[in-house]
């Protein structure tokens, strides 16, 4: 058996920068003012912390404004739902994202709910689940865009091929179901009660495993040449004489890249991505509201 390629989802994504920065520099001209996306992290889950210092790092370096707010852990649900308002109300704010998951005494859909769709960049509010649906124009949650920008990079059309996607989720799973459909796909929803797992898979071209379970999907479950695209991000736990535990996907590696034609690595494969698209997401945002034309398809 050939080894399958790898799918570079860090260099896409870093080439996917550089088109925002392009497009973000343009809007700066046209608007006289730049682009912003605001990130709202409530609470100090250092994972999150990482995660939103990349991008308010990659944000100002697409030549965006980046607007972080921290609030504490014990912040009550109506002080967050108040900064949501007045962050629709800022023209300065083109796009709003708000850190998950949120702490328990907070409704996420309730402070999804509250954000303006048009600033909804990360395509949560059920006004763009709605639209996604409906095939209308709107925003789609940035990871599942990610993945199929990857799959029409490698494969181009995907029209008629057979698409498993493993994981339920309103983040990833069901968007990125919505947006295979969209391209011609046949599309199967697979999850934690789906009768024999491994035969579902192996029927398809296109795997996208998004479960959150350490290395699940083993190699003898791919049908040979398939496209294996690994949304899991899963810390080990630390081996003898390590630190901290190493990165896995959802997709056992060493298997499975005996026998699929591409895969994304973890790291380096969708993860860069889901940023990329969120400061692509922004910049349209940005034109979309301020009545400037764009090519989004361009980007
Ligand atoms: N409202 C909201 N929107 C999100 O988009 C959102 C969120 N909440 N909450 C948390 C998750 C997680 N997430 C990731 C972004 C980048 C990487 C990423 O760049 N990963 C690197 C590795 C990073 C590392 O080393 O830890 C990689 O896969 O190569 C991972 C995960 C966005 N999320």
């Amino acid at each position: 058996m050939t080894e399958a390629s790898i799918i570079d989802g860090k260099g896409f994504a870093a080439g996917l920068r550089e088109r925002v920065s392009r497009v973000a520099a343009d809007f700066e001209a046209k608007a006289g003012r730049k682009a912003g996306l605001a990130v709202v992290l409530v609470g100090e889950d250092p994972a999150s912390q990482v995660y939103v210092r990349n991008k308010n790092k990659q944000t100002v370096a697409c030549g965006m404004n980046s607007f972080e707010h921290k609030l504490p852990v014990e912040t009550p649900e109506a002080d967050l739902l108040a900064l949501v308002e007045k962050l629709n109300a800022d023209p300065a704010v083109d796009g709003i994202l708000v850190q998950l998951p949120l702490p328990s005494h907070m409704n996420e859909q309730k402070v999804i709910a509250t954000i303006n769709p048009d600033k909804d960049v990360d395509g949560f509010h059920v006004v763009n689940v709605g639209r996604l649906a409906t095939g209308l124009p709107g925003f789609v949650p940035c990871t599942p865009l990610g993945c199929v920008m990857l799959l029409k990079d490698k494969l181009g059309s995907l029209s008629g091929l057979d698409a498993v996607v493993i994981g339920r989720s309103n983040i990833v799973g069901k968007p990125m179901a919505q947006l295979l459909l969209a391209e011609s796909c046949t599309v199967t929803i697979a999850h934690s009660r789906t009768r024999d797992l491994p035969a579902v898979v192996r029927r398809a071209d296109i795997v996208v495993a998004a479960v959150g379970r350490a290395e699940m999907v083993k190699g003898d479950w791919i049908k040979p040449g398939a496209t294996v695209i690994d949304v899991g991000i899963n810390r080990l736990p630390p081996a003898e004489g390590e630190t901290k535990g190493k990165l896995v996907g959802d997709v056992d590696f060493a298997s499975a890249s005996q026998v699929a034609g591409a895969i994304t690595p973890v790291p380096g494969g969708v993860g860069p991505m889901t940023i990329a698209v969120l400061l692509r997401n922004t910049v349209v945002a940005a034109h979309r509201n301020a009545g400037i034309g764009l090519d989004e398809n361009a980007i």
